[in-house]
């Protein structure tokens, strides 16, 4: 896949503060790319430094063939974590003039505001002023304002934020109608199953440093071990011996049994004893969600200092 962002070796500091730490990845043409971490770990000042909002210390962003400010800009379509239109503005006046800003052709920008307005359940709004809008509406005009010059990269600073479970919805089938049309999708998130959901690969960094960078497949393979869980009248004690288990966790008549990594889940069940009580056992991978927890919290993936995994 053609590759259209390419970030190298960024660094950048706030005072004494290192927020970034040779961060690098790229971003292709037609994938939805996710850059993942806990608060404050630099997700929003990568993606500042990948729009020109602020210049990296150390490090290069390439997009195509241009460098750092010979950025065309108007190729990019950017939604910032910070929400905020105009307010004594139509809602077609304001995409207008972003559109216009972008050097989009207005009458194309125009059929787009309202094929769009449509498309995101707002049909018959583009004359209303901004301020009467809910936080969910505006939401979704700062997205059209961030699509509506067709970019070729889109980044997406927490889009799903704030949103009802059908705007959500929304957001996410026209993110992927994007890139299956060849848009380049840069997209933060803290919601992981949206994420395992929608995303080719993904970038997650910690303390401002890479921890996993892959795709998805390939995360879920290296970090989702098996876990099963099973339903029954059993104690944390009748869980011990049992083979291969990094830790068990009891809730009432539920045990969920954490697996080490490369166990294969049909010979393991064989070393179950007989006396487990079992009504019901289920056996799946550790979600996107839980690989995120024990990184941010350092249970299995702690890592020293400049030391990365993938
Ligand atoms: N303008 C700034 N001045 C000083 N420090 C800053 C500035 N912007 C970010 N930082 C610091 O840089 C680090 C990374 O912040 P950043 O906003 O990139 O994190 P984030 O991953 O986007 O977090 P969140 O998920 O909370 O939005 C934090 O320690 C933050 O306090």
């Amino acid at each position: 896949m053609e590759v259209m962002l390419t970030v190298e070796g960024l660094e950048k500091s706030f005072k004494d503060k290192k927020a970034l730490k040779n961060i690098s990845f790229d971003v292709r043409k037609g994938e939805i790319m996710a850059i993942l971490g806990p608060n404050g770990a630099g997700k929003s000042t990568t993606i500042r430094n990948i729009m020109g909002i602020m210049y990296p210390d150390e490090g290069s962003i390439t997009f195509h063939n241009h460098k750092g400010k010979g950025i065309p800009r108007n190729k990019i379509g950017y939604l910032p974590e910070e929400r905020g239109l105009y307010k004594n503005v139509k809602v077609m006046d304001i995409l207008l003039y972003l559109a216009d800003l972008k050097d989009y052709p207005l009458h194309r920008a125009k059929e787009r505001v309202l094929e769009y307005l449509k498309k995101f359940d707002l049909e018959g709004k583009e004359n209303v002023s901004v301020e009467e809008l809910s936080k969910g509406m505006g939401q979704k005009v700062q997205f059209i304002g961030a699509i509506i010059h067709e970019p070729e990269l889109l980044i997406l600073d927490e889009p799903f934020s704030g949103l009802d479970p059908v705007s959500q919805e929304i957001f996410k089938q026209e993110i992927r109608d994007l890139a299956n049309n060849g848009t380049a999708i840069l997209l933060s998130s803290h919601q992981m199953n949206l994420v395992e959901e929608m995303c080719d690969r993904l970038f997650m960094i910690q303390h401002g440093q890479k921890v996993i960078y892959g795709t998805l497949n390939d995360v879920k393979a290296e970090y989702a071990n098996f876990k099963c869980t099973i339903h029954g009248d059993n104690q944390i004690r009748d869980m011990e011996g049992i083979p291969r288990v990094q830790r068990v966790e009891q809730e009432s008549e539920h045990s969920i049994l954490y697996l080490d990594k490369d166990v294969e889940p049909i010979n393991w069940l064989k070393s179950l004893p007989n006396h487990l009580d079992v009504q019901e056992l289920k056996i799946n991978r550790t979600s996107l969600h839980e690989i995120f927890i024990d990184i941010a919290t350092n249970k299995n993936l702690v890592q020293e200092e400049g030391e990365s995994h993938a």
